[in-house]
């Protein structure tokens, strides 16, 4: 799987198509092997979702294909040169195609897809790109859709003839089984990139410690025409210094006295393989870090590590799901504000560009699939019923080939809360030929885990098989709602079950609804002084545990879910507002991870 990050350098260039394309809503009818757009069409910024880039309800809640159109024209200097065209997201599914001629097509709204155009895009001739962008989910897409039922937490009167009939009378939609508004369109960005006939297709740096020496085990795919030249990879420190060197398309290269990739505040400190073959050149960056589980203890460079941060969404006004680096770099600069140190990419992989950030700032990554929404109550076995498997471990492959390099990777999340307590033993079948093949598909074989959602733990088995065991728990929101006392009972008396486990437990979701604004002098719920209060009892009792290794909150910011009795505008869990304001909860977790250290906490 090629998933180099498109670069410049001398030899390589990149034409970005980002813009204003021209754009127009489908049905559900496929496009087929030709498609023209046509006139009658509006206008569309990409990357961004389409969804509130126009106030009109076929906008908002639209099902099924959309279009999108623009001219492109590589100039004729480039004549002799590679031309690939590269998608970094398409959401959720994309046909493609040139000159009205299909090009390729991609399952999977947010991870990359290219394909080589050498031979249809003539330099110094002007093309029509056009691309179909599918944004239903069902129980054969990750996420899942409901199908015949209603929304994630959507209220419904069952059985009621008037409301039975309404539900076969309705006109097709979307019922998202996840709490995140169904984002769709081009929500990155689309580049075409040119390298050499002779190129690097992939490098894959497995970085490990040996003393003072850091250790780098490489493998570098070349490809296109025969190419005399032995490739070589250099080692350049952060200075630009060549600290190692060596020739071939695999090996390892040593580096004395290293300086290894530590969490922020520590040094993250990264080097740059420069790699050739023949013409081509391409520089990846990375770091020498080390990460493992030994009993109940997350290790990063041998040391017990503590998380402390958040699940997050790609999620902002108008661009709904589209790439935003300013909002990126302003969500970086507020992780440090709040003296935390990770996030899980909940619930599917982020752009590249938000690892590259936390790479150079240090900031510690959970990978996720867009994996949530595996279950349909207790009637019904989706690991036999839905048709997610073959594309599961197609979304494991390429998230993994695409961010197998980051350091900033510490752990891949096969998935959200799927339902492993009402079918376990085909749950566990489901899942554990799942984790085998995580982990193989990984160079680095780091942890792999998912994350579990709030159940009945003694009959899931799945949970306690994995590196690390990952919980989202409510006690005193979705259940005990309001009582803190009882809900720290409960709570409790689930982290004495996992103390028998002898695994490295954490959190990666807790949280209540705080409207900004809403304030009790007696905490209630949706009020700020609850959100702080139900943190503050918790935490406490998180702190009596050696076993338990971190913290992670739901959720960094509010965040636009589908319209429901349950949401009031959106989900209102964030520390921060949706436009990034403190409710009272971020000012006490400031305070809290201020003294709590990344390492030696537990
Ligand atoms: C019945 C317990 C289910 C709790 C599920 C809690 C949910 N976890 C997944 C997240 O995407 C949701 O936003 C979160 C919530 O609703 O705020």
């Amino acid at each position: 799987e090629k998933m180099l990050y498109p670069r410049e350098n001398r030899v390589r260039g990149v034409i970005d198509l980002g813009g204003v394309w021209n754009f127009k809503l489908g049905d559900e009818k496929e496009p087929g092997d030709s498609l023209v757009m046509g006139e009658d069409t509006e206008l569309m910024a990409v990357p961004a979702s389409y969804n509130d880039q126009k106030d009109d309800p076929k906008y908002r809640n639209h099902y099924g294909w959309a279009y999108y159109e623009r001219k492109i024209t590589v100039p004729s200097y480039l004549k002799g040169q590679r031309l690939v065209l590269r998608f970094d997201a398409v959401t959720h599914a994309a046909k493609v195609y040139l000159n009205g001629r299909f090009l390729t097509a991609h399952k999977g709204g947010f991870l990359p897809f290219e394909v080589d155009v050498t031979d249809q895009l003539v330099p110094g001739e002007t093309a029509e790109l056009v691309v179909a962008a599918d944004n239903r989910v069902n129980h054969s897409t990750l996420p899942v859709g409901n199908e015949g039922s209603t929304a994630f937490f959507g209220s419904d009167n069952p059985g009621v003839p008037s409301v039975e009939a309404a539900k076969v009378w309705r006109k097709p939609q979307n019922l998202p089984n996840f709490d995140f508004f169904n984002y769709a369109g081009i929500n990155r960005p689309v580049r075409i990139y040119t390298t050499p006939a002779a190129y690097i297709e992939d490098i894959t740096l497995v970085p490990d410690i040996d003393g003072d020496t850091g250790v780098v085990n490489y493998e570098i795919k070349t490809a296109g025409s025969v190419c005399e030249d032995e490739v070589r990879i250099r080692i350049l420190d952060a200075d630009g210094n060549e600290v190692a060197a060596a020739d071939g398309a695999g090996g390892t290269v040593r580096i004395p006295d290293a300086r290894l990739w530590w969490p922020w505040p520590g040094e993250p400190y990264l080097y740059t393989a420069s790699v050739t073959y023949g013409e081509d050149l391409y520089e990846e960056t990375f770091g020498i870090r080390t990460v493992a589980v030994e009993g109940t203890q997350f290790l990063i460079n041998g040391k017990p590590f503590y998380f402390k941060g958040f699940g997050k969404h790609e999620d902002a006004a108008f661009r709904g799901r589209g790439l935003d680096v300013c909002l990126d770099v302003k969500d970086i600069n507020l992780i440090h504000w709040l003296n935390a140190n990770s996030f899980r990419t909940s619930h599917y992989p982020y752009a590249e560009e938000m690892y590259q950030l936390c790479d150079r700032e240090g900031i510690v990554v959970i990978d996720e699939t867009p994996a949530v929404g595996i279950g349909a109550g207790d009637k019904i076995d989706p690991y036999k019923t839905f048709h997610i498997r073959e594309h599961h471990e197609q979304v494991l492959r390429e998230m993994i080939a695409r961010d197998k390099n980051h350091p900033c990777v510490v752990m891949w999340s096969m998935g959200n809360e799927p339902d492993t307590e009402h079918f376990p033993e085909s749950a566990y079948d489901y899942w554990h030929s799942l984790y085998e093949l995580t982990h193989s598909l990984d160079p680095a074989d780091r942890p792999v885990t998912f994350v579990c959602c709030q159940n009945n733990y003694e009959r899931d088995l799945v949970t306690r098989t994995m590196d690390v065991v990952c919980v989202n728990r409510y006690y005193g929101w979705y259940n005990l709602s309001g009582d803190l006392d009882a809900a720290c009972y409960a709570l409790n008396m689930e982290l004495d079950f996992w103390e028998k486990q002898n695994k490295p437990v954490m959190i990666t979701e807790y949280g209540a609804d705080a409207v900004a604004g809403i304030h009790e002098s007696v905490p209630e719920m949706f009020s700020e002084e609850f959100q702080m209060e139900y943190y503050r009892r918790q935490n406490v009792e998180f702190d009596k545990r050696s076993f338990f290794i971190g913290e992670q909150v739901w959720n960094f910011a509010d965040f636009a879910t589908i319209q429901g009795c349950m949401r009031a505008d959106g989900n209102k869990k964030g520390l921060f507002t949706r436009d990034r304001r403190p409710k009272m909860a971020a000012h006490y977790f400031k305070e809290r991870w201020g003294q709590i250290p990344n390492f030696e906490y537990k």
